[in-house]
């Protein structure tokens, strides 16, 4: 069997990409993979932060469509760079087991929250990070950084930041162990993390079933557990990236979920932890009290 899959072309895709496509092997040893990359709007403009661009889900858009007119199998995304909602007959069906989902301070020299310097320079497009960066370290002056996570490394690396609120989970994919700057994590309780970062996922047509069954053995069943959480929290908040919200949900060894959530506005963070035993209902709960603290 021959599956096409389509994918962005960054470096991060392709290894997230790989990545899941092993996931698939280990369960379907005969299957075949042709990688279909797809370039997108969020590619092509590199010079706005991508709230300005306008498109909800920039880069996924353009890939599932591969998807839903029959040209891939399946799509492969980050999946906090999927809308909440997938065009009609699109489902989430595979889930890589997830990386670290936190928020990082990712400097040249080896900065964590307290040690970075008073007015240092931070760069981040991300509205969220930057909002509560603010609030944990109000003297810091946030600067725009977009690109791919190998681009703004090097932007880092060659001085014009002194640090970078970045995903931890893009370098340690892409990296490994020994990345060429220093990583570090912020607690969720200072920087909720977005839902779904850290966790790849397969989107494939829902009629066809054979392939949401093998995609659906081929996850990881944490990472799709908390999926569901933070995809309902999403979904309930309604907040697009230009609200600075953040929701993260982990499942506990003995199989509740704590749920980390919080908003952000004018140099305050406001962030709730709540815990339950039916993800989407406790995704559902963290929505409802963030809500409250943007009225
Ligand atoms: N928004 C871009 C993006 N999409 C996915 C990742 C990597 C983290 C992940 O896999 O969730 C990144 C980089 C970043 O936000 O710094």
């Amino acid at each position: 069997m021959r599956l096409v899959v389509a994918t962005r072309g960054s470096r991060l895709s392709l290894l997230q990409t790989e990545e899941l496509l092993s996931r698939i092997k280990a369960v379907e040893p005969d299957v075949q993979f042709d990688i279909k990359i797809v370039k997108t709007t969020g590619d092509l403009v590199q010079d706005k932060p991508l709230y300005k661009i306008g498109v909800k889900g920039i880069f996924e858009k353009e890939v599932n469509m591969a998807v839903l007119r029959g040209e891939a199998h399946f799509a492969v995304h980050s999946l906090k760079d999927l809308p909440s909602e997938l065009a009609p007959g699109l489902v989430l069906a595979g889930f890589s087991k997830r990386a670290p989902p936190y928020d990082a301070l990712v400097s040249a020299t080896g900065y964590d929250l307290e040690s970075l310097p008073r007015g240092a320079v931070v760069g981040t497009s991300s509205v969220r990070r930057a909002e509560f960066l603010k609030a944990a370290r109000p003297d810091v002056e946030v600067v725009p950084l977009r690109g791919n996570v190998d681009t703004r490394v090097k932007k880092i690396l060659e001085g014009r930041y002194d640090a970078a609120v970045m995903a931890a989970a893009g370098i340690v994919r892409l990296y490994g162990d020994s990345p060429p700057v220093k990583i570090y994590p912020l607690r969720p309780e200072v920087m909720p993390p977005p839902p779904g970062q850290g966790i790849v996922v397969a989107v494939a047509r829902e009629d066809e079933g054979w392939l949401v069954d093998l995609l659906d053995k081929a996850s990881d069943p944490v990472a799709k557990a908390e999926a569901l959480a933070e995809r309902e929290f999403l979904r309930a908040v309604g907040a697009g990236c230009h609200t600075a919200v953040g929701g993260l949900a982990r499942l506990l060894p003995a199989g509740s979920i704590e749920f980390t959530a919080g908003y952000a506005d004018g140099g305050r963070a406001r962030v709730v932890k709540i815990y339950g035993d039916d993800p989407v209902e406790v995704g559902r709960r963290a929505a409802a009290l963030v809500n409250a603290f943007r009225r």
